[in-house]
């Protein structure tokens, strides 16, 4: 009976995690009709967004657009939506890398989609669009690493911005050009860079559309590391290599680190704290825990 109990509280635990960690920025009451906004952005199409899930709990995600530069085009943006989607549901997922394909990161959002919704009502329904899409891309119970070669401009810089790490190659860089365009960011990447990297270093990079190459990323603590390889193949390896010095272990323990840092970094101390304790709750005594107290009770 008590045991029957403590597994429903356990389960209503696990499901709240997951309501909180889908929550959209925006819905109807802000005046956001996605089935609107998607039927809109099925009119541009081009490219593709492309997911393979790997054995070791990677996943690799592919902005694929190459005669583009990997700019988002509208079916782009939807797809990215479905494979956030398929990724809140990867079960013994660990970890992400999102690359561009052809060597390059990815160029923003295609121009012509740019062009033909210039007004103000479109322009905020994209802007909610994809703040929905990568507000649940930041919130992934998975360790998430942008892999910058060549460029990651406008929306793509933004892009970079709502993963956990960033590497860059040689020779590639991170520009935020939206003051160019006339523009501030607005797929979220304005309020998660002031995050990363504070706001007088924000402030400076936007207002200065500066361009930010690996040493300066590093120093800004943009970036966590610069690759050797600019190559496509030897740079996904490295950060591969990378990426798996944090994603050794049982998944269920590395979603729920992830998942607790996430909580640390948006929520206010109380509820990041009461978060954690849900959490926590998700993993004391359960099957890692007691293989770990049963195998490996020092850490020497
Ligand atoms: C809230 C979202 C805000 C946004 O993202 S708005 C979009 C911001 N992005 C931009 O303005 C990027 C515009 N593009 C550029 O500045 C340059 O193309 C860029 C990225 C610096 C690369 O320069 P280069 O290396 O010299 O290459 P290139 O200019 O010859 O480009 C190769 C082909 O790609 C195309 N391209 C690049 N970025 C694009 C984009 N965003 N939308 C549509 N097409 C784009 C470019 O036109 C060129 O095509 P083509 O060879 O002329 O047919």
């Amino acid at each position: 009976m008590v045991i029957s109990m403590w597994k429903n509280l356990l389960q209503t635990t696990k499901e709240r995690i997951l309501q909180q960690r889908r929550m959209s920025v925006y819905n109807q009451a802000h005046g956001y009709e996605e089935e609107l906004v998607k039927k809109q952005l099925q009119q541009f199409a081009g490219g593709s967004i492309n997911l393979t899930k790997e054995d070791s709990g990677i996943g690799i995600l592919t902005l694929n657009n190459p005669k583009i530069m990997n700019a988002f085009t509208g079916t782009m943006m939807l797809e990215l939506q479905e494979r956030v989607t398929e990724l809140e549901n990867w079960k013994d997922g660990k970890g992400l890398i999102i690359y561009g394909a052809g060597n390059t990161f990815c160029s923003g959002s295609d121009l012509k989609v740019v062009k033909a919704i210039s007004n103000s009502q479109d322009g905020m329904n994209m802007c909610m669009f994809m703040q929905n899409t990568l507000t649940r891309l930041m919130r992934l119970p998975l360790i998430t690493v942008a892999l910058v070669q060549g460029k990651a401009i406008g929306g793509g810089a933004e892009l970079t911005t709502a993963c956990d790490f960033r590497l860059m190659t040689p020779g590639s860089e991170i520009r935020f050009v939206h003051k160019l365009m006339g523009l501030v960011p607005g797929w979220g990447g304005g309020a998660r860079l002031v995050r990363i990297v504070g706001s007088r270093a924000a402030l400076k990079l936007l207002s200065g559309a500066t361009r930010v190459d690996p040493e300066r990323a590093l120093h800004l603590g943009l970036s966590e590391e610069t690759l050797s390889s600019s190559d496509e193949a030897g740079a996904l390896e490295e950060a591969r290599a990378w990426l798996s010095q944090y994603t050794e272990g049982p998944a269920s323990v590395i979603q729920a680190t992830k998942e607790m840092v996430a909580a640390g970094r948006e929520l206010l101390l109380e509820a990041a704290l009461r978060t954690e304790k849900d959490i926590f709750g998700t993993l004391w005594g359960g099957p890692a825990n007691l293989q770990a107290l049963a195998t490996r009770p020092k850490h020497k």
